[in-house]
């Protein structure tokens, strides 16, 4: 087990590490662009690619694909309803199964913190439960997580604070000795407005945009900074 770098340290000691999913431990566009495009095929539109499914990833499969259905025009996407979104939806669904793990990996440095962390760890996601426990199984990763919590889990999601909160809860850990660990603002805003001490990835995806822009309590460009290596 590691030690928390001193920079950690000199403010709390963490007692639970927090985990987003997509964008800080897996790169899982190549994956969900596969699935996306697929889908845009199937209903014969142009294919959107790993850029721009890179902006519309993190709140969750819905949001995914109502961005995908209007290019990313956010007032358009969430004015189309339930059932214009629900045959897209079901073959985003089938294709993602399909491509899950065909080219989604961790970053680097993800596996050692995960096989040292000084802290146990939660998974809070808003990927659908249905993608995420397949994914961790064929990662390995289930035995690292004390809970899975995933954005069809509870009535909201990230960055709504009941994920974050709920998995405190859990635990029973306090929010003040708890750390979030993200790359989207959907992670910074669900952790300040939990009480929750928040660190944020530059390398993820963050709809396009830079993370310190959310002022994360530390920035970081590889988890292992947040270890005394
Ligand atoms: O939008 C998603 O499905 C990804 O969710 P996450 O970034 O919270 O892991």
């Amino acid at each position: 087990m590691a030690e928390w770098h001193a920079r950690v340290l000199a403010r709390f000691t963490p007692e639970l590490v927090l985990f987003d999913l997509d964008g800080t431990l897996i790169d899982s566009v190549p994956d969900l662009t596969t699935a996306i495009d697929a889908m845009l095929q199937q209903l014969g539109r142009a294919p959107a690619g790993r850029e721009q499914v890179s902006h519309w990833v993190g709140n969750g499969a819905d949001a995914l694909v109502r961005r995908a259905l209007t290019a990313g025009d956010e007032t358009a996407a969430w004015l189309l309803t339930s059932e214009q979104v629900a045959p897209a939806r079901q073959a985003f669904d089938q294709a993602y199964m399909q491509a899950l793990h065909h080219a989604t990996g961790a970053y680097d440095g993800v596996e050692e913190f995960l096989r040292s962390s000084p802290a146990p760890m939660v998974l809070v996601t808003n990927k659908p439960r249905v993608f995420t426990e397949p994914l961790l199984q064929s990662l390995g990763w289930q035995p690292y997580f004390q809970l899975l919590l995933c954005g069809d889990d509870l009535a909201q999601k990230k960055p709504h604070p009941a994920p974050l909160l709920h998995a405190c809860e859990q635990l029973g850990v306090a929010p003040q000795q708890a750390l979030m660990v993200g790359d989207s603002r959907n992670d910074v805003e669900a952790a300040k407005a939990a009480s929750i001490a928040c660190a944020a990835v530059s390398y993820g995806y963050n709809h396009g945009e830079p993370i310190a822009d959310s002022q994360p309590d530390w920035l970081l460009d590889d988890i292992r900074q947040l270890l005394a290596l």
